[in-house]
């Protein structure tokens, strides 16, 4: 048996006649970080829209644990062990930030908890009695992040965590996030931005139309002059 967590296999998502997904495939193993990054519209987020169950993939075969996970339902794969947040998270903003922690927690009662508190984890501590409705957008990010983190994954899809949030906070951010990974947890992590990238990730995939164009460390993504057309010609 494979020892990747995620296997994605030549994926192809369309959206009428056009493949947002164009054949990607990639693989995440346990504890490993990986980002994947492109420029806008290239198709990281219909990525993790498919592997989330959000998207059911036209072609190619998503799976999770030595299992073929395609066209199971989000809540269905929060139970298996994977869990997201969102580019645009939506708390339940009539309930307090504690309580869409309780509620994220409640949906999977079998798991061993990741970490004890994850509100405190995430540095959310102090609102925990706030109605969601009034965190500022940073906040609603990190809330996001505590629910898929109550939901103990074994993988973490994390799409545009960082925008908006200044370079301390973005430093603690990545410091909790090795952490996570430390703790066996797969995390494929969709960033714009690079300074982040780089305290994260090992290892990058760089998309554009669909397609994977280059894979490896950033430093090298950097050098390739594919990925370097792709930008500065985009
Ligand atoms: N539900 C949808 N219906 C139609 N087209 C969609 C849908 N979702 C995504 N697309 C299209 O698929 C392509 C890829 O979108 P996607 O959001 O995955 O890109 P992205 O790389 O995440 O971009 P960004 O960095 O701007 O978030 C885009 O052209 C987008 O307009």
């Amino acid at each position: 048996m494979s020892e990747n967590v995620l296997e994605v296999r030549q994926v192809v998502k369309k959206f009428g006649g056009f493949r947002a997904l164009d054949g990607v495939s990639l693989s995440i193993r346990p504890g490993e970080i990986l980002a994947l990054v492109g420029p806008n519209g290239s198709g990281k987020t219909t990525c993790i829209n498919v592997i989330s169950g959000l998207y059911r993939a036209d072609e190619g075969e998503v799976v999770f644990q030595g299992q073929r996970i395609n066209g199971l339902p989000m809540s269905a794969l929060a139970r298996l062990g994977i869990n997201r947040t969102f580019q645009i998270p939506k708390p339940f903003k009539a309930l307090t930030v504690e309580e869409n922690v309780d509620v994220a927690h409640r949906n999977i009662r079998a798991a061993t908890p990741l970490v004890d508190d994850p509100l405190a984890f995430v540095g959310l501590d102090d609102v925990r009695d706030r109605m969601a409705s009034t965190l500022n957008s940073g906040q609603q990010k990190l809330l996001d992040l505590a629910r898929a983190l109550a939901g103990a994954p074994k993988l973490l899809l994390v799409d545009e965590l960082a925008a908006g949030m200044n370079p301390a906070e973005l430093t603690e951010l990545a410091a909790k996030l090795r952490e996570v990974a430390s703790k066996g947890v797969a995390l494929l992590v969709v960033e714009h931005l690079m300074g982040f990238v780089n305290q994260l990730a090992e290892r990058v995939i760089v998309m554009n139309a669909g397609k994977e164009i280059f894979e490896g460390s950033l430093a090298a993504a950097a050098q390739d002059a594919t990925v370097v057309e792709v930008y500065l010609g985009g």
